[in-house]
């Protein structure tokens, strides 16, 4: 049985690599981490446990399928850290049907059926997290993807993070990389309240393009997130 918080959908990928791309949501329910800022706590915190549903794969995919209308898109598997449930046989199945699967999680957790997402998006964690990453587990992760289109895509809050990323992003110099601005207003875990503070939003993307030309780093993509952008904290969008 896996444990979900909710599936929702289709709407567009509002992050990274496929920014824009419809896509139906999959948030898997528990989590290895707790970031300070988490934007998903309802997926994190166990006293919302009582609010995940127990569901076995047949039954996620077909309420992807319901939400889809039957027809092929990318779903996209996220969290919570959907590397600590196995969704092998929730991706085995789409793909028959002709459904493709992408991963976001923060590499602490390798599984070997990593190697069928397209893509898998890695998302180390930066000091302001409050966590350290341990690298030999993040290897782990790349390493499980093999052929997999692997991407890393990094949040960034302050000039710690900044520096932080930059070397993160070094290690893997093959991996295509995103950095987006921190939501410093992530919802509280008890809220349904939608409100953030959108100028700070915005001036923390101006000033990560400003940063990041002014020290002539080149290779990221730089990126808001775009749902956050039309429907601020709102949940299942
Ligand atoms: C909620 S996480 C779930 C997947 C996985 N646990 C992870 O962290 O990659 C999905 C993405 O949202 C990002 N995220 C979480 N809180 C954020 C915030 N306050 N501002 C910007 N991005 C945030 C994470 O870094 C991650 O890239
Ligand atoms: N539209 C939309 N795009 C997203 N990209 C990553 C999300 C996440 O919470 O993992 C997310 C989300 O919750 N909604
Ligand atoms: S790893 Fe992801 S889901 Fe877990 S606490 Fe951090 S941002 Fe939230
Ligand atoms: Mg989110």
């Amino acid at each position: 049985m896996l444990r979900i918080t909710e599936i929702f959908g289709p709407t567009i990928q509002g992050e990274g690599a496929v920014i824009g791309a419809p896509t139906v949501f999959v948030r898997a329910g528990g989590c290895d981490y707790r970031c300070s800022w988490c934007d998903s706590l309802h997926a994190v915190d166990t006293e919302h446990r009582h609010t995940w549903a127990k569901m076995d794969s047949a039954d996620v995919f077909a309420e992807v399928e319901r939400l889809s209308g039957g027809t092929p898109l990318t779903v996209s598997l996220s969290g919570g850290n959907p590397a600590i449930q196995d969704f092998s046989d929730v991706i085995a199945l789409g793909k028959s049907k002709g459904y493709d699967f992408a991963l976001e999680t923060q590499g602490s957790i390798a599984r070997e059926w990593f190697s069928e997402l397209a893509p898998l998006i890695l998302s180390p964690k930066p000091p302001s997290s409050g966590h350290v990453v341990d690298w030999d587990k993040f290897d782990a992760c790349v390493k499980a993807a093999g052929e997999a289109e692997t991407v890393l895509k990094i949040v960034i809050f302050d000039d710690t993070d900044y520096a932080w990323a930059k070397d993160a992003a070094a290690r893997y110099p093959q991996l295509p990389l995103y950095i987006q601005p921190g939501n410093h207003t992530p919802p509280s875990a008890d809220e349904d309240d939608a409100a953030v503070d959108m100028d700070g939003i915005m001036d923390r993307y101006e000033w990560l393009i400003d940063k990041t030309l002014a020290d002539k780093w080149y290779s990221p993509k730089i990126l808001p997130q775009l749902h956050v952008l039309i429907w601020g904290n709102k949940r299942g969008v």
